[in-house]
C-alpha cells in the first residue's frame, strides 16, 4: 500500500509536465501463461479441453497458401448467401420487408435455413460472413493469437470517441493499442479475487434496491411498475459505487434527474446506432441529423460521467497530498492511476466503460434470468432452497465464500443465458486467410460467430425448450454440450472484460431477491427478444414480487 501511494503521489507530480499520466508501477502483461489459461478456462468444461487443444485451426501459413487454390477449397465468391443490389446488398429487405431491423436475429435464422451453416450477407456496403456451427466457430477461436482483431463493438461509439478525441477504449481498438489497455486492466478486472473486493458495495446497493422494491411494489398485486427502469437505476448506482465509491442517488432519482437522463441517453445510443447501422453510412461523410442526435446522447452520458471521474481523481490527489488515502480506498481508480502505460484519457474511458456497460448488458441479462425463474417456479423454489441452506439469514452479507458454493445458482444463470443471450454475435477480423466449412475467407473479412442463435436447437440440446439448470450441474444430469455453443461472454483473449463484475452483480441480486420474494411473471404471453445492436426483452417486463413468509 505504502509503495502504491508513493507511486501515485510521485506520478501525480510527474503528470504536470508529461502527457503520460502516471509512472513507476509494474505492468500486468498478458503473458503466454495467461493466454493459455484463458483459452482453456471459462465455459469450456474440463472433459472438452483435450478436444479443444487437438481440434487444430485451419488458418493458413504461407506454405499452406497453395491450399486455397486446391480443388477442395471453394473461393469466397462462391459462399452462399442472400443476393442483393450492388453496394446496398439486402438493405431494402430490412427497410421494406420481409425482414425488420429489430428482428435481425430472426432473419439470420431464416438465412441459416436457406443457405446453411456458413453464409455471407451484405447490408449497406458491409459484408459479413456468418458462422452457425460450433465446429466452425471453434476453428475461428483457435486460430487466434494474443491480439485477435475485432470490428468495433459499436461503430458509432468508436466514431464518437474519434470525433471528441477520446481514448477508443477496449472494444474499439486492435493490435498493440488494445494490448496495452487490456494488459493494464487485466489483473483488476479478470481476477475473481480482485473483483470480490467490491462485494461490500455490491451488497449495499442490492440491499437498498430490495428495500426500494418493498416500498414501490403495488401491495395487492405485487407488481413493480417500470421494473426495467428500476433495474437500470440499480445497475448505474452499483457501478457508480464500484467506480467512484459514491452514492450517486439513482435509486430514488426523479424522472428529470441527471441520473435518469443518463439512463435514457444510454438507451438512445443503441437505438440511434441501430438506425445508422441499417442505413447507407452517410454519417461517415457528414453530420446527419441522426448522427447529431447520437452525438448529443453520447455527450450527455460522457460529460456527466467524466465529471465523476474528474471529481474522484481530485479527491484522490488531495488525499494523497495529505497522506490520508486509506488502504483499499478508491480501489478501481487508484489501480488505474498506478499504471504508467495509461494516460488520463485511457483511465477515464476504462472507468466509464465499467460505469456504463452494465446498462446495456447486465440489465437485459438479469431480466432474462428472472423471467426464466418466474416461469419455472419449481426451479425457482429449488434455487431458493439451495440459497437458504447456504445463507439462512437474509440480513447477512453475501460473501465470496457463499458465492463460490452456489453451484445451482451458477447453473441457473448458464441456463438463463441459453434462453436469453445478450447478443446475436461475437465478431472477429482474422489477420490471416482462413478456410472454414470448405470456403476460403480472406484476411480482414468481418466474421460473425453466431453460436447464440443455436442455443435452442434440438441438434445441440436435449429438450431445448425446457429450462433445465441441471444440464449444467456436474454429475449424472450433466449434458454433453459442445464447448463452443454457450459462450455468453465470448472466448479467448478478447473475452468480456466486465464478465467478473457482471457475474458477481447478477449472483448477489438473484440471491437477495429470492431470499425476500417469490417472483411471478404476470404477462399472459412469453417473453421474446428484440434486436437493438444487442438483444433486449421485447416488452416491458411485468414481474410480481410476493414477499416470502
Ligand atoms: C451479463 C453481462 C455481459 C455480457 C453477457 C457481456 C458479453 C460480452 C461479449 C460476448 C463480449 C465479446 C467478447 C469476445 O469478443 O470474445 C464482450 C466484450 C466486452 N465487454 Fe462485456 N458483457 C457483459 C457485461 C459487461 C460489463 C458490465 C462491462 C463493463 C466493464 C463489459 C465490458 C466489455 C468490454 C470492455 C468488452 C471488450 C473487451 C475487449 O475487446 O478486450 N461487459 N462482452
Amino acid at each position: 500500500m505504502a509503495n502504491n501511494l508513493r507511486r501515485i503521489a510521485g506520478s501525480l507530480r510527474v503528470r504536470k509536465h508529461r502527457s503520460t499520466w502516471l509512472t513507476g508501477t509494474e505492468a500486468a502483461p498478458l503473458t503466454d501463461e495467461w493466454y493459455g489459461s484463458i483459452c482453456l478456462s471459462g465455459y469450456i468444461p474440463a472433459r472438452w479441453r483435450s478436444h479443444a487443444a487437438t481440434n487444430r485451426p485451419i488458418s493458413m501459413e504461407n506454405e499452406q497458401r497453395e491450399e486455397v487454390n486446391s480443388k477442395d477449397v471453394k473461393p469466397f465468391t462462391d459462399m452462399p448467401g442472400p443476393k442483393g443490389l450492388p453496394y446496398l446488398g439486402t438493405l431494402l429487405r430490412y427497410k421494406f420487408g420481409p425482414y425488420r431491423m429489430d428482428t435481425y436475429h430472426l432473419s439470420l435464422m431464416d438465412n441459416y435455413h436457406r443457405y446453411g451453416k456458413i453464409f455471407k450477407e451484405t447490408i449497406a456496403g458491409r459484408t459479413k460472413v456468418h458462422l452457425l456451427d460450433p465446429d466452425y466457430i471453434s476453428v475461428m477461436y483457435q486460430q487466434e493469437d494474443k491480439m485477435p482483431h475485432i470490428p468495433p463493438l459499436l461503430e458509432t461509439t468508436q466514431l464518437y470517441r474519434k470525433i471528441r478525441n477520446l481514448s477508443p477504449g477496449l472494444g474499439n481498438t486492435n493490435g498493440e493499442e488494445w494490448y496495452r489497455l487490456r494488459s493494464a486492466v487485466q489483473q483488476m478486472m479478470m481476477r475473481p479475487r480482485a473483483v470480490s473486493m467490491f462485494l461490500p458495495q455490491v451488497n449495499e446497493i442490492v440491499d437498498d434496491f430490495v428495500d426500494r422494491l418493498q416500498r414501490i411494489r403495488v401491495k395487492d398485486s405485487g407488481l413493480v411498475p417500470s421494473f426495467k427502469n428500476e433495474l437500470l437505476k440499480w445497475n448505474l448506482e452499483s457501478s457508480a459505487s464500484t467506480c467512484f465509491e459514491i452514492r450517486f442517488g439513482c435509486l430514488d432519482a426523479e424522472s428529470d434527474s441527471i441520473q435518469q437522463q443518463m439512463i435514457t441517453a444510454s438507451r438512445q445510443i443503441f437505438e440511434l446506432s441501430l438506425k445508422l447501422t441499417f442505413g447507407i453510412p452517410w454519417f461517415k461523410l457528414f453530420t446527419t441529423p441522426t448522427l447529431k442526435q447520437l452525438l448529443a446522447a453520447e455527450d450527455l452520458f460522457f460529460s456527466n460521467g467524466q465529471k465523476l471521474v474528474d471529481q474522484t481523481v481530485t479527491k484522490i490527489k488531495s488525499l494523497v497530498d495529505r497522506g490520508e488515502l486509506k488502504e483499499g480506498q478508491y480501489k478501481f481508480l487508484t489501480y488505474l492511476m498506478g499504471k504508467e502505460e495509461l494516460d488520463y484519457k485511457d483511465t477515464s474511458i476504462l472507468t466509464l466503460s465499467l460505469f456504463a456497460d452494465g446498462l446495456s448488458t447486465t440489465v437485459p441479462s438479469m431480466i432474462g434470468q428472472l423471467y426464466c425463474l418466474a416461469v419455472n417456479p419449481d426451479k425457482q423454489e429449488k434455487l431458493y432452497e439451495s440459497i437458504r441452506q447456504l445463507l439462512p439469514n437474509k440480513d447477512e452479507p453475501i460473501t465470496n465464500e457463499v458465492l463460490s458454493k452456489c453451484q445451482y445458482l451458477k447453473s441457473c444463470i448458464k441456463e438463463g443465458f441459453r434462453f436469453f443471450p445478450i447478443g446475436v454475435e461475437v465478431s472477429r477480423k482474422p489477420q490471416k486467410d482462413v478456410i472454414i466449412g470448405g470456403y476460403h475467407i480472406p484476411a480482414g473479412t468481418h466474421v460473425e460467430l453466431n453460436n447464440n442463435l443455436l442455443l435452442r436447437l434440438p441438434e445441440y440440446f436435449n429438450s431445448p425448450e425446457t429450462y433445465l439448470p441441471e444440464r449444467w450441474m456436474r454429475g449424472e444430469t450433466m449434458e454433453k454440450v459442445h464447448p463452443y455453443l454457450l459462450l455468453p461472454f465470448g472466448f479467448g483473449p478478447r473475452t468480456c472484460a466486465g464478465r467478473r463484475f457482471a457475474e458477481q452483480e447478477m449472483q448477489v441480486l438473484i440471491i437477495r431477491l429470492l431470499q425476500h420474494f417469490q417472483i411471478e411473471w404476470s404477462h399472459q404471453d412469453v417473453m421474446a427478444q428484440r434486436y437493438c445492436m444487442l438483444l433486449t426483452p421485447n416488452k416491458e417486463p411485468l414481474f410480481k414480487f410476493i414477499p416470502r413468509k
